[in-house]
């Protein structure tokens, strides 16, 4: 599986924001924000582009556009964080949404929203969540695109754990991951190590 960590120094400075429990929910959000604007800008570095001939005011040259805009896939609640920015850098993408709570006890999924286009074929996609931890919720999601024929799934997140990394290579789902950093560990709760908290509390307060 194709792993990107986007290590830029101010990729790394954003993340550390969001890492540090003083930052409060509207830095929080900012910091995410200009993270995400970071990590799609890394993620769409080898898309195909079309050209077309422009005329600039003094003489003609190429043009480009994406040739096949993506569809961004939020992850509801945390993923919301991120749908805005990535949708100002590629105003053609259509939107989908999935909504996915993870039970505290047994760490696995629960879905209460899919809002998808019926059929994925030929559509890259990008997923947005920040947080990948067990992979499960990630799982899930690449589960509905794959179902609707996509092949082309890129999972955009601040944080990976390797326990997380680990399980999607072992799905064999057509995915690729960029992120911020691949942190240490999970722990006994399921959360990353060091991490930065529940994403979604962080940036909407406490369900
Ligand atoms: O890799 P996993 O172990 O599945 O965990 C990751 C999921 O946990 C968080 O969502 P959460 O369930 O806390 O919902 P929220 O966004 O509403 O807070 C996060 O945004 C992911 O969707
Ligand atoms: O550390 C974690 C793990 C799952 N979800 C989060 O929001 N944070
Ligand atoms: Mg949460």
């Amino acid at each position: 599986m194709d792993v990107h960590v986007v290590d830029h120094p101010l990729a790394k400075a954003r993340l550390s924001t969001m890492r540090d429990a003083r930052t409060d929910s509207a830095a929080f959000r900012a910091a995410l924000h200009e993270l995400t604007v970071m990590l799609v800008y890394e993620a769409t570095r080898d898309v195909p582009v079309k050209t077309e001939r422009i005329h600039t005011p003094v003489a003609r040259t190429e043009g480009y556009t994406l040739a096949k805009p993506p569809l961004l896939v939020p992850v509801l609640r945390a993923g919301l964080g991120m749908a805005d920015q990535a949708h100002k850098l590629i105003p053609d993408a259509q939107m989908g949404f999935v909504g996915l709570a993870r039970d505290e006890e047994t760490l696995k999924p629960t879905p209460y929203l899919e809002s998808l286009p019926e059929s994925l074929a030929d559509r890259p996609v990008l997923v947005l969540d920040p947080m990948l931890a067990t992979g499960g919720s990630m799982e899930y999601t690449i589960r509905l695109l794959t179902g609707r024929g996509a092949d082309d799934v890129t999972a955009i997140c601040a944080l990976a754990a390797p326990e997380g990394l680990a399980h999607l290579e072992k799905t064999g789902l057509p995915v690729r991951v960029v992120t911020a950093s691949i942190d240490e560990r999970l722990n006994d709760s399921g959360f990353i190590v060091p991490g930065l908290g529940d994403a979604g509390d962080r940036q909407y307060g406490a369900v």
